[in-house]
């Protein structure tokens, strides 16, 4: 199988996620895309992040009515920070036979160099590469160049719609009472709503 991997906090889930997936799934021709929420973020403040199981909550709602998305809770129930090299390590084992794409923002592109065991993780990890509204498309495909020249990676810069919708935005709409409607779906509006998520 050709199996994607969309990690991320998810806090929370949104189209520019959704679309995305079904979009590199669809354009790979990838049997399927494991959401995994991050347990505890390496970069982000802990403080602004909701609770994995909610978050996880969000994401099942949101992928219920696709087939070929699913989710994996193996960050949440790890101890400790969540870094992406342990978790393909751990996914390796789950599926060896088969070939996993890491899918990422340009955003993340970025950063990339400050995760953990980068050049390590590089070498044995394929990765997909989505545009970002705010990250220069020259500035990506220069990154990516040099990331593949000098470590060896397979890291793949893929021509997606640009979508400017962050999960940053969505939460601070809803603490100023504005409407979400259309940027995640009816079911994670409604959920955020009922438990008065991000007042
Ligand atoms: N609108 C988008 N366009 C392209 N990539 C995106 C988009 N939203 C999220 N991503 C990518 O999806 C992955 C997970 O994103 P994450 O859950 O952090 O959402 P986010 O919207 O970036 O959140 P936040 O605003 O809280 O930083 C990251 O690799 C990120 O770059
Ligand atoms: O492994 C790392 O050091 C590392 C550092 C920053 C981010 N990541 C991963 O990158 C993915 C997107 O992260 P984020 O913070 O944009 O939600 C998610 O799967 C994170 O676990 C991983």
């Amino acid at each position: 199988m050709n199996i994607g991997i969309m990690g991320g906090t998810f806090n929370p889930i949104h189209h520019g996620h959704m679309i995305l997936s079904e979009f590199i799934r669809e354009e790979l021709s990838l049997d399927r895309i494991i959401f995994i929420p991050t347990g505890n973020p390496p970069h982000k403040d802990r403080r602004q992040v909701l609770d994995g199981q909610i978050r996880k909550e969000m994401i099942d709602l949101a992928i219920e009515s696709n087939k070929k998305f699913f989710l994996s809770t193996i960050e949440i129930d790890r101890n400790g920070i969540s870094y992406t090299i342990d978790t393909l390590r751990e996914l390796k084992s789950i599926y060896p036979k088969d070939q996993l794409y890491m899918i990422i923002g340009a955003d993340s592109l970025l950063e990339l160099h400050t995760w953990k065991d980068f050049e390590r993780l590089i070498s044995i990890t394929s990765f997909i590469v989505c545009n970002r509204y705010g990250s220069e498309n020259q500035e990506v495909i220069r990154r990516i160049n040099d990331l593949n020249h000098r470590y060896g990676g397979n890291i793949i810069g893929i021509e997606t719609p640009i979508i400017d919708i962050s999960s940053t935005n969505i939460r601070q709409r809803v603490k100023k009472n504005l409407s979400i409607k259309y940027l995640v779906s009816e079911s994670v509006e409604e959920y955020i709503s009922k438990n008065k998520l991000y007042k």
